[in-house]
């Protein structure tokens, strides 16, 4: 699953200050470096079985009850290379490079960020094999944007590689799927990748079959998953991890461990699962509507979802593709919203009122358009947004959702609206903005989500400064005093389990790690109030 399937970004902006990561394999910085290929880890306990069905081939389900939080799967990369536009980066470790960063490989001289970059003769960087293979193809420095194009062809050549580098690596990747029927029938994929892999290949006087080549680009559309931070330059494929079947309200989350040998991926469960349930992630993003979502998914996985939120015109009650109705501020939704073609009518007030579809992918374009405009630290500009559509989408559209995670991260860190130096209204918006993203979470993300751990950790800040501040001013009881502690213990402690998961240096991790400090500083108040909890 690539990430622009598996984890679209939100709007950017710097590290750990509002990125949308509820799909996002995150980037990790632990301490080990990476040592040479990592077999495929012995699976104990495995707590999953591969079943098989005409729609959906092989899938994964509970082989056994797991609990929230389980690890499903753990396993090292098959293979890590470049993404399809990608910036220009490091062969060895994916970091963008520019004039100033930019060093060669001593042996092939493609791009390197230095002679001792951790990824360099590494089968997740830049292998010795691939040096041997590049020398013979020297880059163009004088054209960088043709040498940056001519990266879609390295991660396929990287593949490729393994079948005498690495067969056993290779007969693993073998076995994915490449829909190489329907991705040729649709006529828009196939010769993109003729273009800029099967003939970039040829020019380079690699001796491999066309229709090897396309395999490999189809087998990499279907199953890699885009992993690093929010740059995210590279992808990876895993032995087990793509056998997860699609569901738009995912029951697992995944990370990967960039400084980890063999740069693993960790699936664990988001939800507790019973013995037989599907085991599932989302290819698409959770923050979009139905249609946006399908269109996704058609396109780069090449299948209809029509999973239960995506047949659900409400969307499970989240009602997150709902206009409102013009006439009587109902709410407008898709008459069968697995038919794009379909009407969309309003089901309040016993209201006539009906849109065509083309009118609603209007909107929507326009709509979203104005959205992409914003820029991600402008809080008047997410707030002017749900003002001005606050009557032609409805408060839980995804739109909306969007603006509110946005805003959600941005109270309290970004200037103007410091944490410490917001008055009481601010503090109050920003509590109604988490309050309203829960509710949605709850239902797209239960469970053990990212979304849902960082939206509690963002809930709690401005609880505690309200209350410290009305304690301050004793304008509360300590029987009150102890309610609100109490309550903001517990969003620290959910913040904490969930975002505990993730890789202590990456930006979630250190969430983590600060709601673990607030729970040990509230604890102080106990000599004040007595017991929290
Ligand atoms: C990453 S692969 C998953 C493994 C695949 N089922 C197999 O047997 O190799 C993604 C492909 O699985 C199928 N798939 C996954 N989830 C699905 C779903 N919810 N409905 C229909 N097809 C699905 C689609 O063919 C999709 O392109």
């Amino acid at each position: 699953m690539n990430k622009k399937s598996h984890k679209k970004k939100q709007k950017k902006r710097g590290r750990g200050d509002g990125k949308n990561k509820e799909n996002i394999i995150e980037d990790v910085h632990d301490d080990k470096d990476e040592g040479s290929p990592e077999p495929v880890v012995e699976k104990k306990n495995v707590c999953y079985e591969i079943r098989q069905s005409e729609v959906m081939g092989r899938y994964l389900v509970a082989s056994r009850d797991i609990r929230a939080g389980e690890v499903i799967v753990e396993e090292p990369a098959i293979a890590v290379g470049p993404c399809t536009g990608c910036a220009l980066i490091c062969l060895g470790c994916y970091r963008e490079l520019d004039e100033t960063s930019l060093a060669k490989c001593r042996g092939c001289k493609w791009p390197m960020c230095s002679s001792s970059c951790p990824g360099s003769g590494k089968y997740t960087g830049h292998s010795t094999y691939e040096c041997d293979t590049l020398k013979d193809i020297p880059p163009d420095y004088s054209n960088l944007e043709d040498l940056k194009d001519s990266y879609q062809a390295l991660m396929p050549l990287r593949c490729l590689l393994l079948k005498t580098a690495d067969p056993a690596k290779w007969t693993a990747l073998s076995a994915m799927e490449a829909h190489n029927e329907m991705r040729k029938a649709r006529g828009d994929i196939w010769p993109i990748n003729e273009k800029n892999v099967v003939q970039r290949m040829k020019k380079w006087g690699l001796q491999y079959e066309d229709q090897e080549i396309h395999t490999v680009c189809g087998i990499l559309e279907v199953n890699a998953f885009e992993v690093g931070g929010s740059g995210a330059n590279a992808r990876a494929l895993y032995d087990r991890a793509y056998l997860l079947a699609h569901d738009c309200t995912p029951t697992t989350t995944h990370t990967d461990s960039e400084r980890v040998p063999g740069r693993p991926l960790t699936i664990r469960a988001s939800v507790p699962h019973k013995a037989g349930d599907l085991i599932s992630l989302c290819y698409a993003y959770t923050l979009q509507g139905t249609l946006k979502r399908r269109e996704h998914i058609k396109h780069s996985k090449f299948f209809d979802c029509s999973c239960a939120r995506c047949r659900d015109p409400t969307e499970l009650g989240t009602y997150a593709s709902a206009f409102r109705c013009p006439r009587c501020s109902g709410r407008v939704l898709p008459t069968a919203p697995l038919d794009p073609a379909a009407m969309w009518h309003c089901v309040d007030n016993d209201c006539q009122y009906v849109m065509t579809a083309p009118s609603v992918q209007l909107l929507l374009k326009r709509l979203t358009d104005e959205y992409e405009q914003i820029d991600a630290n402008d809080v008047r500009g997410f707030e002017g947004f749900l003002h001005k559509y606050r009557n032609v989408i409805h408060s839980t559209h995804y739109l909306c959702l969007s603006a509110k995670h946005s805003l959600s991260q941005l109270y309290g860190k970004v200037a103007e609206y410091m944490i410490h130096e917001m008055p009481e209204a601010e503090l109050n918006r920003k509590i109604e903005i988490c309050r309203d993203l829960m509710k949605a979470f709850d239902i797209i993300e239960p469970g053990y989500s990212r979304l849902r751990g960082v939206t509690l950790y963002e809930l709690h800040a401005p609880l505690m400064i309200l209350t410290t501040r009305d304690f301050e001013k004793k304008a509360i009881t300590k029987d009150n005093l102890r309610t609100r502690l109490k309550e903001i213990v517990k969003y620290l402690t959910e913040s904490a389990l969930i975002l505990g998961f993730e890789p202590s240096q990456s930006s979630e991790g250190l969430m983590a790690t600060a709601a673990r400090d607030a729970l040990k500083k509230i604890k102080t108040w106990e000599q004040i109030i007595g017991k929290i909890s």
